[in-house]
C-alpha cells in the first residue's frame, strides 16, 4: 500500500541579510515615489524656507524693489523731440574726467577730441541725444551744474578714495534736487596685488552706497589703454547711460530753463569803445528746457541776476536726430525746440 506523504509548506524566513536588503530596497524605491507625488501636488518652492532672517530680508527687499516703482506720474511738457540730456562729470583733480569724456565721445561718434572744452552734444540713439560736460573744482561751477545736470558721473581715485570735492557735490546735489548719480573708479591698475584691488573695491563701494543709496550703480574703469579707457568697459558704461530712464525733477518740470551753449555780444563796439560799461544786448543760444518760455518773463543768470528779455525764438536743430535729417532731406519743414533769446 502506498502512503501518502504530507509535507509542511516550506516557511519563508523572516530574517537574513538577502531579505533585509530587499525590504531596504522597497522602503527606499517607495519613498522616492511618495516625494515625487507630492513635488506634483504641491510647489515645492511654498517649502524653502529655512531661515526666518533670510525670509525676512527676502520679503523687504521685495516690498523695496516695489515701492521703488511707485511714482506719481510726471506729465511730459516738452516739445516734440526732448533736449539732450545733460551728462555732468565731476570729480577731484587728476581723477580722469577729461580721459572719460574723451572715451565715451569717441565710442559714440569714433571721433577723437584732444582737449573737450564746454558742453559737447552727441546723439546717442534713436531719439536721444546726450552733452557731455565736465564740472571744475570751483563751488560756482558746482552749483551752476548740479541744477542742470540729469546724470552725475562721480570719478572716484580708486588710489586715493573719497575727496573733499566729491562730499560737496553730493551735499549740493541735496539741495538742488537729486539727480541720476553713477560712481566711476579709477586707477584701478596702479594696484597690484588682487587681494588689495578687491578688498578696496569692496570699501569703496560700501561707502558710495552710504553717500548715495544702497545698490548705487558704481563701474570699475581697470585702467588705460593709449590715450582712452578699455573699449569694452566704455561700451559697457555708454550701454548703460542709453537705456537708463531720466525722471524729471519737480522744480525743473516746472520752470523754464536754458543751458547756454553758445553767447553773442551784439552791442555796437564802437559803443563798448566809448564806453565800456555801456547797457549790452546779448544773445544766448541753447536749448529749451522745462516748461516753454515766455517773452514777457525775466531771466536769471546766475552771478549776474535778474534780465529782462526781448525776444525769443526758435532755430533749426544744429544736432538733428537721424529721422530729423531725414525729413530735412525731403524738404519738411522743422520746428525744433532751440531758442535763442536776447537779453538788452
Ligand atoms: N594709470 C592710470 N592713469 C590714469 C587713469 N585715468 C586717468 N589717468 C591719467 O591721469 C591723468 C589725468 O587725467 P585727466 O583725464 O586729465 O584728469 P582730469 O580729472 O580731467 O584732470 P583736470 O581736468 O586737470 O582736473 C592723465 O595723465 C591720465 O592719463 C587710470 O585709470 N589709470
Amino acid at each position: 500500500m502506498e502512503r501518502k506523504e504530507s509535507h509542511k509548506p516550506h516557511r519563508k524566513s523572516s530574517g537574513g541579510k538577502k531579505l533585509k536588503k530587499n525590504q531596504q530596497k522597497k522602503s527606499e524605491m517607495d519613498k522616492e515615489e511618495s516625494r515625487e507625488k507630492c513635488n506634483k501636488e504641491r510647489n515645492f518652492k511654498a517649502f524653502s524656507m529655512y531661515s526666518a532672517v533670510r525670509a525676512g530680508r527676502a520679503a523687504r527687499r521685495a516690498l523695496d524693489l516695489a515701492t521703488k516703482k511707485h511714482h506719481l506720474p510726471v506729465p511730459i511738457r516738452t516739445v516734440a523731440t526732448p533736449p539732450p540730456y545733460v551728462i555732468v562729470v565731476v570729480g577731484p583733480p587728476k581723477v580722469g574726467k577729461t580721459t572719460l569724456i574723451r572715451s565715451l565721445i569717441k565710442h559714440y561718434t569714433k571721433q577723437k577730441v584732444v582737449k573737450p572744452i564746454g558742453p559737447i552734444t552727441i546723439i546717442s540713439g534713436k531719439n536721444k541725444k546726450l552733452t557731455f560736460m565736465e564740472c571744475n573744482n570751483d563751488l560756482n561751477s558746482m552749483i551752476d551744474l548740479a541744477k542742470v545736470a540729469d546724470l552725475v558721473l562721480m570719478i572716484i581715485d580708486a588710489s586715493f578714495g573719497f575727496e573733499m570735492e566729491t562730499f560737496e557735490f553730493l551735499n549740493i546735489l541735496q539741495v538742488h534736487g537729486f539727480p541720476k548719480v553713477m560712481g566711476v573708479l579709477t586707477h584701478l591698475d596702479l594696484f597690484k596685488q588682487n587681494k588689495r584691488l578687491n578688498k578696496i573695491k569692496k570699501r569703496l563701494k560700501h561707502r558710495f552706497w552710504t553717500e548715495i543709496y544702497q545698490g548705487a550703480k558704481l563701474f570699475y574703469l581697470s585702467g588705460m589703454i593709449g590715450d582712452g579707457y578699455h573699449r569694452r568697459e566704455i561700451m559697457n558704461l555708454s550701454r548703460f547711460i542709453s537705456v537708463m530712464k531720466f525722471r524729471p525733477l519737480v522744480w525743473r518740470s516746472t520752470h523754464p530753463y536754458v543751458l547756454v551753449d553758445r553767447v553773442e555780444d551784439l552791442t555796437d563796439p564802437e559803443l563798448v569803445k566809448r564806453n565800456p560799461t555801456t547797457a549790452r544786448t546779448v544773445s544766448f543760444y541753447g536749448y529749451s528746457r522745462g516748461i516753454s518760455f515766455k517773452p514777457s518773463i525775466k531771466i536769471h543768470i546766475p552771478g549776474v541776476g535778474d534780465l529782462p528779455m526781448k525776444d525769443v525764438s526758435f532755430l533749426p536743430d544744429p544736432c538733428p536726430l537721424p529721422e530729423e535729417q531725414k525729413k530735412v532731406a525731403s524738404h519738411v519743414a522743422l520746428q525744433e525746440p532751440l531758442f535763442t533769446f536776447l537779453l538788452c
